[in-house]
């Protein structure tokens, strides 16, 4: 539902941007749609987009809408990305049984979410809390939330405002607890890299801040060579002359936050992300992350 919504959304800017342009919506069910393992057995990396991206070189399709947090951040040979239009709202959000924030949960409360990102950053703040892993789509997560499996869920509002959901959220979870993914709240839009006529036409609906930012946080995770399953966190905001990236690496039990920050000229996108990967792993990235994924 949220992948057509966003399909849905950027089909409307293309539109307002070209009106005498005539396009057709190809819907194509992902592994990680119709799994309902953990992400993070199956692999997580590409298991939303690869179908996607598959269909875009074999010509069955001439664009792909993903979420780009979604997308991994090495781009097959013959893709490209065209277009990144505005951002949504970057953080991540709780949707509670109690009403209000973190402060309102009581100890020991269930809080259901997949992510190591989202679940390394909870507990560094609320070590008390027991979280869950949780699966679906966010409609499925909000399910059984109301049935009861959780006393609180961590979700993007990106995703919950596309669906005019956001109502459904009772705090908005500051950037400084809980920074969000690379690329969170982005939408990519993949075409051809070869595709001249539709790389011409998607420049029109991107958005250069938004997608010099998504630069930098990408870069960060190619650095790392880390995918959604780690849980790092990057955030980049462009000014109209510069560019400040936040990056953070949360391990469990104690394992010390790793953060950084620092700004760049918008040229120095990438520089900026590779930068800011390499002071994390000065600092111990490496083992780090590691010894989550050998968990
Ligand atoms: N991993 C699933 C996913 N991919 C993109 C979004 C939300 C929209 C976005 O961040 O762009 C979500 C759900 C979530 O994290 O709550």
């Amino acid at each position: 539902m949220l992948a057509r919504t966003q399909t849905a959304h950027v089909v409307a800017l293309l539109q307002a941007a070209h009106p005498a342009l005539e396009i057709e919506t190809v819907i194509i069910q992902t592994s990680g749609d119709h799994s309902t393992a953990s992400l993070r057995q199956i692999g997580g990396q590409g298991v939303f987009t690869r179908e996607l991206e598959a269909a875009l070189l074999d010509g069955r399709i001439d664009v792909a809408v993903h979420s780009l947090k979604d997308l991994p951040s090495t781009m097959p040979d013959g893709l490209c990305l065209a277009a990144v239009p505005p951002r949504e709202d970057v953080r991540d959000v709780l949707v509670s049984r109690f009403e209000g924030g973190l402060d309102a949960l009581p100890a020991g409360a269930r809080l259901g979410t997949g992510s190591l990102r989202r679940q390394a950053q909870l507990l560094a703040v609320r070590p008390d809390l027991q979280v869950a892993d949780i699966r679906g789509n966010v409609d499925t997560r909000l399910r059984k939330l109301a049935d009861g499996q959780y006393d609180a869920i961590v979700l993007a509002a990106a995703g919950l405002a596309r669906l005019g959901w956001l109502d459904r959220a009772t705090a908005f979870l500051p950037v400084e607890v809980m920074l969000p993914a690379p690329a969170q709240a982005a939408l990519g839009v993949q075409c051809r890299a070869d595709d001249e006529e539709m790389r011409t036409l998607l420049a029109a609906i991107d958005d250069a801040p938004t997608h010099v930012a998504v630069r930098a946080e990408r870069a960060v995770l190619q650095r790392l060579g880390a995918g959604c399953r780690l849980p790092v966190a990057a955030y980049a905001v462009a000014t109209p002359d510069r560019l400040t990236l936040r990056t953070r690496i949360v391990g469990f039990e104690g394992a010390p936050v790793l953060e950084d920050v620092r700004s760049g000229a918008w040229a120095d996108a990438e520089a900026l992300g590779m930068a800011s990967a390499e002071a994390l792993l000065a600092q111990g990235a490496g083992a780090l992350l590691k010894n989550v994924l050998s968990e």
